[in-house]
């Protein structure tokens, strides 16, 4: 079970401090390694979709089967994307990072349907659930294929959708599933490192766009959501779990970090690690290699054997979406996809009870002096 009871606090990075309230999840509690407002993220997983739980985050209740008809046919109508912001990802060239394509996808939609009101919150939030696979799929087949995608699709699921898209053919059942299972895991986590750069920016009565485009930058560094991809370029040239142990010893000789290990909150396991874990071990069967599965599976006994590090939810999902034949430059913006819902959450809620962020800083500069004339400076 995932715990914080040993975690060392200290000031730097704000660790250990509590920086808010929220009722939309708890990481590390003890008892209960990662809840959705009260429900465990493992039982979502088994007996939930993703936008069952985006739902569940967004609106606080898990939908009833009418409401979530209702909901998956308005997210469906939302999947189109305007001329003029696919006139823009069509500029972007085909080496951009991903994250900066979606980064500018969400800052140019907030051009073209601004939220004007926060009475506008929960449209605006839908319109990025629903759009965000689109705009990222569109600009990745035109500037990797040269194809122009009709962005919608008939699938009802945003994991679904996602993978028609990229692949213009309808996802297999299981990979389906997958895709379903990694979006509900990835769907929040309290004051993240991304979630806290949307809700400071919120707390300045700023526009959703705004802070979902800031939190997209946050999430896209390799301490946080681009581990995902940091450990798919880690695993990928390991030939067998000998060469793992022995790539890895290196690393840790050169004092070198491994990505998707350790966790700033928990301290003995990610929750969300076991249940990626065993869909990834699926796919490999169904892959018919699983030499990546193996390597990550030694990785995992190595790095606790030597580091007490454990995976957290990036490391296997590395192997997993590559098995989907998902490219690695895409795994983080599908952390995007989902974890908008957790940000957009974080923003309403921070509105609902706002106090300007602004904490304060120790200085540790020069005392106080006064300006020398320019001649006289040397
Ligand atoms: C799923 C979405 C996420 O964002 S999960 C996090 C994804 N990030 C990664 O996988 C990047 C690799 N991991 C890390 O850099 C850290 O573990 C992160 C996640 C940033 C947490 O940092 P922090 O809270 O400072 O860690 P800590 O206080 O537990 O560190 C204790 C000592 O262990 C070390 N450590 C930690 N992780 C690693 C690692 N992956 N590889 C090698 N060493 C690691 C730390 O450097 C620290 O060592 P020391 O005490 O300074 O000597
Ligand atoms: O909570 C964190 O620091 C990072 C994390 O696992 C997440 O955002 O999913």
């Amino acid at each position: 079970m995932a715990e914080t009871t040993d975690k060392k606090l200290s000031g730097a990075g704000l660790r250990g401090q509590s920086a808010g309230e929220t009722a939309l999840s708890t990481v590390g509690k003890s008892g209960s390694g990662l809840t959705y407002r009260g429900y465990d993220v493992k039982d979502l997983a088994e007996n939930a979709s993703f936008e069952e739980v985006a739902f569940l985050i967004l609106y606080g209740e898990l939908p009833t089967q009418l409401e979530l008809d209702n909901y998956r046919a308005k997210l469906k109508g939302l999947r189109g994307l305007p001329q003029a912001l696919k006139e823009v990802l069509e500029r972007i060239p085909a080496n951009a990072h991903p994250m900066d394509v979606l980064r500018t996808g969400c800052s140019m939609l907030g051009n073209l349907e601004t939220e004007h009101s926060f009475a506008d919150q929960f449209d605006v939030t839908n319109r990025m659930l629903a759009a965000f696979p689109s705009i990222i799929c569109y600009w990745y087949r035109f500037s990797h294929d040269g194809v122009r995608i009709e962005t919608e699709t008939d699938d009802e699921q945003i994991g679904a959708h996602f993978l028609h898209l990229l692949h213009g053919k309808a996802p297999s059942a299981l990979h389906a599933r997958v895709m379903d299972v990694s979006l509900i895991l990835y769907a929040e986590h309290e004051f993240n490192a991304s979630t806290f750069t949307a809700r400071v920016c919120a707390s300045t009565l700023s526009d959703m766009h705004s802070c979902v485009t800031g939190a997209i930058g946050s999430l896209r560094g390799p301490l946080h959501g681009g581990a995902n991809e940091a450990a798919m370029e880690l695993i990928q040239d390991m030939r067998d779990e000998q060469h793992a142990r022995d790539v890895l010893a290196g690393m840790l000789e050169r004092k070198e970090k491994i990505m998707g290990f350790g966790h700033a909150i928990y301290r003995e396991s990610d929750p969300r690690n076991a249940i990626i874990k065993e869909w990834s071990e699926k796919l490999a069967k169904e892959y018919g290699d699983d030499r990546l599965y193996r390597v990550s599976v030694a990785c995992e006994a190595f790095m606790w054997e030597q580091k007490k590090l454990f995976c957290n939810a990036d490391f296997f999902h590395a192997s997993a979406y590559h098995f989907m034949g998902i490219p690695t430059k895409l795994f983080t913006p599908i952390f995007v996809c989902s974890r908008v819902s957790g940000w957009t959450a974080h923003v309403m809620e921070q509105r609902s009870n706002n106090r300007i962020i602004r904490p304060s800083a120790d200085y540790v500069g020069v005392e106080l002096r006064s300006v020398t004339p320019i001649s006289e400076r040397g």
